[in-house]
C-alpha cells in the first residue's frame, strides 16, 4: 500500500457516504519552520487536541504535527501524486495522526493511525496571497539543520476554496515508508506564483558550512495501486 499513486480520475469511484471534512486549528500552535535537507517543513504542538483534522474518510479527531512540501527542479513537475497525467508543480503536504495510538511513534504502526492532506501547488500569475508568508519565512532556514520561530499561523488559510478531495490508503512518501496514511488530496489546487517556487528551489540540501547543493526533486515517483480502491468525494 506504498504512495504516491497516479490518480485516473475516471477510475475513481464516487462514495456518496463519504462525509465532508474539517480542519480547526489554533494558529497559536505553530512553533517553527525548518529545513531538514530533504524538505521544507513547519511544525506544530501536538501534545493535545489543540489543531485538528475531522469527518472525510476519518473516524475521530487528528492531530496535526507538521506540514512540507516537494517540488520539482522546473515548473512542469515537483507533485508526488499524479492527476490524469499532470505533474504539479509542488505538493503540499499536512501530517496529522490518530491521538487513540498514544503517541505519533504507535499511530505509524496502524493503518488508521496518519491522515495526510495533500494540496497540489500549480504555477500562475495570481498567487494564493496565504501562501505570501509562509515562503517568505524560508529566507530563514537556508541551510540543513536551520529552524527559526514560526508563530501565529492558520494553515487552514491554504486550503483551496473547494473541499472536493480523493481518498485511498497508503504510505509515508519517504522512508520508512509506513502503511498507516490515509490521504486526502484535495481536487482544485492552489496558485502558487513563479517567484514562490523559485524561492522554495533556492533551499539547500547542505549545510551551511557545505558545498551548495539545491533541494530540488525531492518527490517520489508513483508506485501500484495494487488494487487499491481510490476514493472520490464528489462526482
Ligand atoms: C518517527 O519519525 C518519523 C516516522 C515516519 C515519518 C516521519 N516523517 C518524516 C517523513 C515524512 C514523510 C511524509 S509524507 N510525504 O508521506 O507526507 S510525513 C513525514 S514525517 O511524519 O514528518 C517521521
Ligand atoms: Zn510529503
Amino acid at each position: 500500500r506504498q504512495s504516491p499513486v497516479e490518480i485516473r480520475s475516471e477510475e475513481a469511484q464516487h462514495d456518496p457516504a463519504l462525509p465532508p471534512w474539517f480542519a480547526s486549528y489554533d494558529p497559536g500552535a505553530a512553533k517553527s519552520i525548518l529545513n531538514n535537507g530533504r524538505t521544507c517543513r513547519v511544525v506544530f504542538d501536538d501534545t493535545f487536541d489543540r489543531s485538528v483534522l475531522r469527518g472525510g474518510p476519518v473516524q475521530g479527531a487528528y492531530r496535526l504535527r507538521q506540514l512540507h512540501f516537494h517540488w520539482g527542479s522546473s515548473d512542469d513537475h515537483g507533485s508526488e501524486h499524479i492527476i490524469d497525467g499532470v505533474k504539479h508543480a509542488a505538493e503540499l503536504h499536512m501530517v496529522h495522526w490518530n491521538p487513540k495510538h498514544g503517541n505519533f511513534a504507535g499511530a505509524l504502526k496502524q493503518r488508521d493511525g496518519v491522515a495526510v492532506v495533500g494540496i497540489f501547488l500549480q504555477v500562475g500569475n495570481t498567487p494564493k496571497p496565504e501562501l505570501k508568508r509562509i515562503l517568505e519565512e524560508i529566507d530563514t532556514v537556508k541551510t540543513k539543520g536551520k529552524e527559526a520561530p514560526f508563530h501565529h499561523f492558520d494553515p487552514s488559510i491554504l486550503f483551496p476554496k473547494s473541499r472536493d478531495y480523493w481518498t485511498y490508503e497508503g504510505s509515508f512518501t519517504t522512508p520508512p515508508c509506513e502503511e498507516c496514511i490515509t490521504w486526502i488530496l484535495l481536487r482544485e489546487p492552489i496558485v502558487v506564483s513563479p517567484d514562490q517556487m523559485a524561492k522554495l528551489r533556492s533551499l539547500s540540501m547542505n549545510a551551511e558550512n557545505e558545498p551548495f547543493c539545491p533541494l530540488v526533486d525531492n518527490w517520489r515517483p508513483p508506485q501500484p495501486l495494487k488494487g487499491r480502491v481510490l476514493r472520490a468525494s464528489f462526482k
